[in-house]
């Protein structure tokens, strides 16, 4: 039974019909990959109309399951809140199997609108190719690269009803561990999925890489500059220069087998404790390594992992630390060190977190301090205008064109620094250009003329969630690798642990030449349970009003803006109420066996904001809080 008629399924059932008459199947019909499944699956013993998927599973059985494979969720859960997130409406069920094939951990399942497909992506329900024939995971997990299994080419008759795509996860010895699996209604549409979903395995093992205990890490790449990026090779070794592993990239790159013992010296031919002298030496500058068998490489110290993913378990949290670099970096050195050598920074982070006072302060010690700090804001300008703004036109290029043409921004920045904020709202066919802008580091400008030559150093911001605006094709994922050479992400000032300390500069700047005014115990209790949606910004300007109405050297709850103020007022009578919220955070949790996701939905609160209480609350420590 096909669901729905269109030539894709007339051709995957035309298939199906010669397969089951034992006749040859021509390639031009279907993917030799899913005939060799459905041979499998046939020998195997499985017919078309075993019912399996559907089967229930028990809750005590979904529990074992999530035990026995905690350490792979572990690794996988924040990616997968992070690509189900960025589906948002899109209906598609995302979820990880073990190497078995078992689904370990899935999202959406519950979803009302995939009540009917929803249970055979359950945690506990079994995907491997002896008991559910040809599945995305289980072609995955055997063939180890991305399949698509769309509708018809499912092996059982109830897959059918499914399309999913599926990328297997190399662990860093390069064994497949697991895979990740999208699934929505089979429905004859192109999908766009694989992109994001591999970008979520590609993190998912470098995570793995950096959570190897006792491990230095080295990244490469062929360019120097994406040595930096997403899209780096990783190898970690022991301080003694032996390989503990490696992302799938790197073995790409150096052509070494999975499961071969090596180390560093016979790889490349020369010391590893020379190759860490130097890279020290040198402030982490990419060194030039060449294999036995050829392969060049850059490699530096892997210093990407700015921030660790939430969820990752603290063990693993510190083997990814960048403890063992050289010396300890804050966020912003790093993102110096990088921008000092041409590698674009991505600066992500909500609004009035301070995304452009870190871009004028990378330019303003950069290399290019002494040339242009050329700022657009994508997001500002109609998108009829950017094209003509970024790269400028020659004398009657168009109807109303300057006379004597215009010099772009691009031209501007030459010299010096181009900074495009909210790039995330750059028209798809203006990202096309900008990356060839970007690749060819020439311009024509509107109208024809001869080529510009363009040298600048170049970041960009954004409060949008990139991966999933690639995941939703509205960000071209070249472009995407292009500019996210490192990535920093600015906290919200609600997570940051130095409020204190910005409220003391703040003011002391607000006050210019006048002594700074004291804050009473109410205000600064006040600005401190504040949660500052509008970030930095915010504060300044409640600051700046409260400097303006201080009296007698005092700020106090009146002088702030009303919902602060009210904030501190709200506290008289807090502690009933506080406990009522705790009580209510910690029975949510108990009941959603610690899963945030599904407590805060049952709260009717964001997650972010739920883990903001658990936090608040000291829960997250506690057994009744976060549990895995
Ligand atoms: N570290 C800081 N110290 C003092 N003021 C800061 C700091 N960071 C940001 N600010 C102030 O906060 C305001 C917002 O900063 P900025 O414009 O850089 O934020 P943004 O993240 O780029 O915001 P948006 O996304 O809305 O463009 C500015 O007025 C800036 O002066």
């Amino acid at each position: 039974m096909s669901l729905i008629d269109s030539e894709f399924d007339r051709h995957i059932v035309r298939a199906r019909q010669l397969f089951l008459g034992g006749c040859e199947v021509p390639d031009r019909l279907i993917d030799a990959v899913v005939v060799r499944s459905w041979e499998r699956s046939r020998r195997r013993g499985l017919a078309a109309s075993d019912k399996v998927l559907f089967n229930h599973v028990s809750y005590s059985d979904q529990r074992r399951v999530a035990d026995a494979n905690r350490a792979l969720i572990a690794h996988v859960e924040p990616e997968l809140q992070r690509l189900y997130a960025a589906l948002g409406q899109a209906d598609w069920i995302v979820a990880c199997v073990n190497a078995q094939g078992m689904v370990v951990r899935s999202l959406g399942a519950e979803r009302p609108t995939c009540r009917d497909i929803g249970p055979a992506l359950r945690t506990g329900v079994d995907l491997s190719e002896d008991i559910a024939g040809t599945t995305g995971p289980s072609c995955a997990l055997i063939e180890a690269r991305p399949v698509v299994i769309s509708g018809p080419e499912h092996f059982l008759d109830e897959a059918r009803r499914y399309s999913c795509v599926a990328v297997p996860i190399l662990d860093p010895a390069g064994a497949v561990v697991g895979a990740l699996d999208a699934s929505r209604h089979h429905d004859g549409r192109r999908s766009g999925i694989l992109e994001p979903l591999a970008l979520a395995v590609r993190s998912i093992e470098n995570g793995m890489v950096a959570a190897l205990p006792g491990a230095l890490r080295i990244a490469v790449h062929y360019v120097p500059e994406l040595a930096a990026s997403q899209m780096r090779g990783i190898l970690a070794f022991s301080a003694d220069g032996e390989l503990l592993g490696a992302n799938p990239f790197a073995r790409q790159l150096l052509e070494f087998d999975v499961g071969r013992r090596m180390d560093f010296d016979s790889l490349f031919g020369r010391p590893f404790a020379g190759l860490m002298d130097t890279l020290r030496r040198n402030g982490n500058t990419a060194v030039l390594l060449e294999t036995a068998g050829g392969v060049r490489v850059h490699a530096r110290f892997d210093v990407d992992a700015l921030r660790p993913a939430a969820g990752v378990p603290a063990a693993a949290r510190a083997a990814a630390s960048t403890d063992r670099l050289p010396s300890r970096a804050s966020s912003a050195d790093i993102a110096q060190r990088a921008f000092d050598r041409d590698v674009p920074v991505l600066i992500g982070g909500e609004t009035g977190t301070g995304k452009e006072v870190l871009a004028r302060r990378l330019h303003e010690n950069g290399p290019r301090r002494d040339g242009p700090f050329i700022a657009i804001n994508c997001s500002a300008m109609p998108a009829s205008l950017i094209e003509s703004e970024l790269f400028g036109y020659e004398a009657g290029a168009f109807t109303g064109a300057r006379r004597g043409g215009m010099v772009g921004k691009f031209e501007q920045a030459n010299g010096g620094t181009l900074f495009l904020d909210e790039i995330g709202d750059m028209p798809l066919e203006l990202q096309t250009r900008l990356l060839r802008v970007l690749q060819e580091h020439e311009l024509t400008r509107l109208g024809g003329g001869s080529l510009v030559k363009l040298d600048f150093s170049l970041i960009c911001a954004t409060h949008s969630d990139l991966v999933a605006m690639v995941a939703r094709q509205q960000f071209r994922s070249d472009l995407y690798y292009r500019i996210n050479g490192l990535r920093v992400i600015l906290p919200p000032l609600r997570e940051r642990k130095d409020i204190d300390e910005l409220i003391g500069q703040l003011l002391t700047d607000e006050s210019g030449a006048l002594a700074a005014p004291r804050l009473s115990a109410a205000a600064r209790s006040a600005l401190l349970r504040y949660p500052w949606p509008g970030n930095i910004r915010e504060l300044q300007q409640a600051l700046r009003l409260g400097v303006a109405l201080a009296e007698n050297g005092e700020i106090d709850l009146p002088h702030l803006p009303v919902e602060i103020g009210q904030c501190g007022a709200a506290q008289v009578g807090m502690g009933l109420l506080e406990r009522a919220e705790v009580e209510a955070v910690r029975a949510a949790m108990r009941q959603h066996g610690g899963n945030v996701s599904a407590a805060a939905r049952s709260l009717g609160i964001a997650r972010a904001t739920l883990y903001r209480k658990l936090r608040q609350f000291d829960l997250l420590t506690q057994p009744d809080g976060l549990t895995h």
